[in-house]
């Protein structure tokens, strides 16, 4: 059994985290965490996520509730994750983290903390998006030195982080097989009388509006044609059973900083 506790227990993915914690097997809701002064402190976790009284009341302090889990999932905001990182390295437990906006020196002191507990660092848990990050290393090494290269994403108006973690990982998977530098090479939107564009440029475009999920779509454009490589999330549940998939697997492997190819054997 693998006990889990949730950062961000009443947020969007928090709340459908706990919800597939409750309905899959083998795994259970050990504690759930939110952020110091939130109205929540103290409710029971099940029922703030809609699924019923779980018995877990929300905590505001993880030493507190640290001998009741194996496991952290944290889908919050990068001040948060940082702080959360620190309490795993110090209880010695693992952790699996989903926050985007986070900066590289940021997440390379998450890898860091690879050397004494498990750590699961990915700006995206599904398995179909995973899936198109190796489709697009091939696409990459089949047309992209001849391609203008633009990554399109579009998330619900709440989203606080732009350009989505996912985009700027798909941009990175593509500029490390074409030999360039994402920081180099990337342009973010474009106004005004920008002229003719740079073949060796990768374009980001944002999209905000409603209550889109996720959408993520790589463009191979050449003359005469154009490959899309499109994912499209309908439901957070994508994300949260692959959270919860990488916190049964973090759990067995003990320490090392990974990733959801590691998690799924796409590696
Ligand atoms: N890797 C992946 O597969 C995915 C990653 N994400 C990422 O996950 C993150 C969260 O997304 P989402 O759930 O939509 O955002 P929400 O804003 O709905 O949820 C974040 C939650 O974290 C809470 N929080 C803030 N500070 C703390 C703290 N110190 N301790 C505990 N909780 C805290 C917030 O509370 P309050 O609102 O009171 O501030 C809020 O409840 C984002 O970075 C998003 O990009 C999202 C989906 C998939
Ligand atoms: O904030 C979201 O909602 C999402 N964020 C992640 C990202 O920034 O890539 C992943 C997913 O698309 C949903």
């Amino acid at each position: 059994m693998t006990r889990i506790a949730v950062a961000g227990a009443a947020g969007r993915m928090g709340k459908t985290i706990i919800e597939v914690i409750h309905e899959t097997a083998g795994v259970e809701l050990g504690a759930a965490i939110e952020v110091q002064g939130s109205s929540l402190i103290g409710a029971d976790a099940g029922e703030a996520a809609g699924v019923g009284k779980l018995g877990v009341a929300i905590s505001d302090d993880i030493a507190r509730v640290a001998a009741d889990f194996d496991v952290l999932i944290d889908f919050t905001v990068p001040q948060a994750t940082m702080k959360n990182i620190d309490k795993c390295r110090e209880h010695g437990k693992a952790i699996v983290i989903g926050t985007t906006g986070l900066s590289d020196g940021e997440k390379q002191t998450i890898r860091e903390a690879g050397a004494s507990i498990g750590v699961v660092l990915a700006p995206n848990m599904s398995a179909g998006v995973n899936l198109t990050f190796k489709l697009l290393e091939m696409a990459a090494r089949a047309v992209g030195e001849d391609a203008d290269i633009e990554i399109i994403e579009a998330h619900h108006r709440e989203k606080k982080d732009a350009p989505s973690g996912t985009s700027l990982r798909m941009g990175e998977i593509v500029a490390e097989q074409l030999g360039r530098d994402l920081k180099e090479c990337a342009i973010y939107g474009r106004e005004g009388i920008t002229g003719p564009r740079d073949k060796n440029t990768i374009g980001f475009e944002t999209i905000r509006a409603g209550d889109i999920v996720g959408e993520h779509t790589v463009m191979f454009a050449l003359n005469g044609e154009r490959i899309e490589i499109s994912h499209k999330a309908s439901s957070r549940k994508t994300f949260a059973s692959g959270a919860v998939r990488a916190a049964q697997w973090v759990q067995s492997r003990g320490a090392g900083a990974f990733d959801m190819q590691d998690v799924l054997g796409l590696r």
